[in-house]
């Protein structure tokens, strides 16, 4: 049943996950695209009085641009998120055979958010660079093992202690061959042979719901479908699992999640569609929470009235935190007056959320505690010693607890803001520096993750440059 997303019980507890191999500053030292020069992230010269065109969410886009490859005809993408994660799938997809073009605007000018799709046969003896993507890394191995030959995959140096396993695995018990020297990360080599034969398969998906997304996408093309049982202890993220399940039956396919933890995917076709991509909810987020840090109204139009993004979650955090959030034709506002209160808040669905909350913890007026986000450990980089590492250099207390944070806010001074390739610690920087003088993001760069032109939209809201731009810069 695909739902809206929901905050859980308070009083829920959960399982622990195992600490990672190597810290936050060892984890993903260089990639082969970051800037690494500090921005000086600016203070917030008085209340603000802002709108923020937010682009496409990657997840969606993602998700749609696999769907598009997979579909029987040719597909266009409006609004789609043009970022290192999305450029990665893309570029992936095309070396598997699909094209993947810009589309142009009614005046014959590029419209670099309209992405036009044409499937193909899909080509093995080829390589994959997955970056730092969680979605290309978990999203493609089934898609290649539909090709005709080996697939390489690869990327970033953080991103081969990103966990595979739980993917390959359950691959393997669908009948694919898959090389990756035991590792269970990157790099590994699956060797498509044109067909996959599917089944019934038990994943772990505590680490990550992109385990269950990556295999979900695919199942309709593999001949006996698709019957996936989840089997561990926690399961992360669920809205982003509903979202595939609504991706999938908008493309036609049939998907039984009527029992908990369990998805059916009925092979058959996957039908071609023309979509608009719903703006990132989660990008959003550190600009609506600039509202609470620096006073004032932020607003951001174009906010799904029903969506599965845990971004939806976004709103309800905020007020709890001290704002006031109204929804009004389209347009998400919410407006703070300075005060940030602590909060007692189970991420367990929304992880990507909780680089920007603890942010907000650090500046609130009591102590927060984030919970339900053990898996944190296993994103861009260990995101719970990140946050720890950075709020507690800043002057807070936050001490890591088994599943999440205990963030105690003190007197903030500024220190340079280190991000760890993460896209979500540069934007998290920025959202303390709007009120600690002298904080300096390094490597703010990364935000091309998912967000280029960050630094301007950013600056832009403070009333420094044009409302709601995404151009140029980081
Ligand atoms: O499927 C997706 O698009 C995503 C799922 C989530 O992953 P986890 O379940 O690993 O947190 C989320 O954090 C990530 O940013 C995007
Ligand atoms: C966890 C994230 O990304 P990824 O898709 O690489 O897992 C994120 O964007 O917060």
């Amino acid at each position: 049943m695909s739902t809206q997303p929901t905050l859980p019980d308070p009083t829920s507890e959960h399982a622990e996950t195992p600490a990672r191999a190597g810290s936050a500053q060892s984890a993903g030292l260089t990639t082969r695209t970051d800037d690494v020069r500090a921005w000086d992230a600016p203070v917030a010269a008085g209340p603000l009085d802002a709108s923020v065109v937010v682009p496409g969410s990657k997840s969606l886009t993602n998700r749609l641009l696999v769907l598009a490859a997979l579909a029987d005809g040719p597909s266009v993408l409006d609004g789609a998120l043009r970022s290192r994660d999305t450029d990665l799938m893309a570029q992936a997809l095309r070396a598997l055979g699909v094209d993947v073009r810009v589309g142009e605007r009614s005046d014959g000018t590029d419209d670099p958010a309209r992405l036009e799709i044409t499937p193909g046969p899909l080509r093995g003896d080829t390589e994959v660079d997955c970056g730092l993507a969680g979605t290309v890394m978990r999203f493609l191995p089934a898609v290649a093992a539909l090709a005709d030959g080996p697939v390489r995959f690869d990327g970033d140096e953080g991103a081969r202690v990103r966990p595979m396993r739980p993917v390959l695995d359950a691959l393997r018990g669908l009948g694919v061959r898959i090389d990756d020297g035991g590792r269970g990360t990157l790099p590994f080599t699956v060797h498509g042979h044109g067909a996959v034969r599917g089944g019934a398969v038990d994943v772990d998906a505590s680490g990550s719901s992109q385990f269950v997304s990556g295999l979900l996408l695919a199942a309709a093309r593999f001949d006996q479908g698709l019957r996936l049982r989840h089997v561990g202890p926690t399961l992360p993220s669920l809205p982003h699992i509903d979202m595939t399940v609504r991706v999938l039956r908008a493309a036609g396919v049939a998907v039984d999640d009527s029992r908990p933890g369990i998805w059916e995917v009925a092979p058959g076709r996957i039908e071609a569609r023309d979509l608009v991509v719903e703006p990132d909810l989660s990008n959003a987020a550190p600009f609506l929470a600039a509202a609470l840090v620096a006073g004032g109204t932020v607003r951001v139009p174009g906010w799904p009235t029903a969506t599965t993004q845990p971004g939806a979650l976004v709103p309800e955090i905020l007020e709890r935190m001290g704002g006031h959030a109204t929804l009004s034709d389209g347009v998400l506002a919410v407006t703070g007056d300075g005060t940030v209160r602590g909060i007692d808040l189970d991420l367990t669905p929304a992880g990507e959320l909780a680089p920007t909350i603890a942010a907000l913890a650090a500046l609130a007026d009591s102590p927060s505690r984030l919970r339900g986000i053990a898996h944190l450990r296993w994103h861009e980089t260990d995101r719970l010693a990140a946050l720890a590492s950075e709020l507690t250099r800043l002057g807070a207390r936050c001490e890591e607890t088994r599943d999440g944070l205990v963030i105690t806010p003190g007197a903030l001074h500024g220190t340079t803001f280190r991000t760890y390739h993460d896209h979500r610690m540069a934007t998290s920087g920025a959202l303390v520096g709007l009120r600690v003088p002298g904080v300096a993001v390094e490597n703010v760069g990364t935000t091309a993750k998912t967000l280029p032109g960050f630094t301007d939209m950013w600056t832009a809201m403070l009333g420094a440059g044009p409302q709601g731009a995404g151009g140029a810069g980081a």
